[in-house]
C-alpha cells in the first residue's frame, strides 16, 4: 500500500533539471530519509511534494489522490504536515497556547474559546499532543525561552495538530545541540511505530540516518541515484561515490 507516491516528478529551471525525473513510494508507517549533497533538490523535492511549487512534470499522490494540482492548504487538509528549516514558533505565547493555536486552527473556531475554558476538545488534544513530544514539561513556558531541540519538538507538535498522515520533516536536527540530539530522535522515532504515519525526513546528519531510516532516498544532482535499506545504500560503490565520497 502508498500512502505518499511521488512518479515520475521533475521540475525544471528553463533547460536546468533541478528534480529530474524522481520516482518514490512510501508506505504507512515507513520511515524514510532523503540524503543528498548540498543543492541536490532536496528542498525543491519538498517544495514539489507539498505544493510550494509544481512540477514540470510527472505526478504526486496522496493517499491514492492526485494532489499534483492542489494549493499547499489544501494538501494539508488531505494529510500532509510539514516542517520548515526555519521556525515557526510563536515565541511570546506559551507552549500549550501554540499547540492549541494549531489544534484551533484545524478544527475552526476561536482561540478566545480555548482561553476561557470552554473548549475542552482543543484542551485535551492539545495535552495529548505535548504528550507525545515530550513537552508536557515546557507547556506553561513561552516557546521563545525553548532551547533548540524543544522548539524542533514543538514545531513537531504543531504539525501533529493537522492529524497528517505524511510528516516531512526538514532538517529536524539543525542548531540542536548535540546533547538534545538523542530526545529529540526518541520523540521521530515516535511519529511512525505504530502509528500509520509515514515520514520523509532531509537531514544530514548520518548517525541519526541510519538510526532511524526504514529506507533512504538518495538525490544526487535532483535524479534518484537509489533508495534502499540503510545498510544497502552504504555499501552502494556509486553512492559512496557521489555523495559520500563528498565528505559530507
Ligand atoms: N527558485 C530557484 N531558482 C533557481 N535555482 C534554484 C531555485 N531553487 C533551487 N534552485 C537550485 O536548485 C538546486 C537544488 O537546490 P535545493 O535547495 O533543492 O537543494 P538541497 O538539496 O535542498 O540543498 P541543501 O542541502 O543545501 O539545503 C541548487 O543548485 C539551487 O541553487
Amino acid at each position: 500500500m502508498t500512502v505518499l507516491a511521488v512518479e515520475g516528478v521533475s521540475w525544471r529551471i528553463g533547460a536546468v533539471p533541478i528534480v529530474d525525473d524522481v520516482t518514490l513510494h512510501l508506505a504507512p508507517d515507513e520511515f524514510v530519509a532523503l540524503i543528498g549533497p548540498n543543492g541536490a533538490g532536496k528542498t525543491s523535492l519538498f517544495n514539489l511534494i507539498s505544493g510550494l511549487r509544481r512540477p514540470t512534470s510527472g505526478r504526486i499522490l496522496l493517499g491514492g489522490r492526485d494532489v499534483t494540482g492542489l494549493a499547499p492548504y489544501r494538501r494539508a487538509r488531505s494529510g500532509l504536515g510539514r516542517t520548515f528549516q526555519t521556525s515557526a514558533v510563536f515565541g511570546s505565547l506559551t507552549v500549550t497556547e501554540n499547540v492549541a493555536l494549531a489544534v484551533q486552527a484545524r478544527r475552526g473556531g476561536a482561540l478566545r474559546a480555548w482561553r476561557r475554558g470552554s473548549d475542552r476538545d482543543v484542551t485535551v488534544r492539545s495535552a495529548q499532543i505535548l504528550a507525545e513530544v515530550r513537552l508536557e514539561h515546557r507547556a506553561g513556558r513561552t516557546a521563545g525561552s525553548l532551547a533548540h531541540g524543544e522548539k524542533r519538538k514543538l514545531e513537531i507538535a504543531l504539525l501533529l495538530a493537522g492529524d497528517p498522515r505524511v510528516l516531512l520533516l526538514d532538517e529536524p536536527m539543525a542548531g540542536v545541540s548535540a546533547e538534545d540530539v538523542p530526545a529529540l530522535v526518541e520523540v521521530i522515532r515516535g511519529l511512525t511505530a505504530g502509528t500509520g504515519r509515514t515520514v520523509l525526513m532531509v537531514e544530514h546528519h548520518m548517525d541519526v540516518v541510519l538510526d532511524l531510516a526504514d529506507r533512504v532516498a538518495v538525490l544526487h544532482h535532483g535524479a534518484l541515484l537509489a533508495c534502499d535499506t540503510p545498510a544497502a545504500v552504504m555499501a552502494d560503490a556509486f553512492v559512496q561515490h557521489a555523495y559520500l565520497g563528498e565528505g559530507l
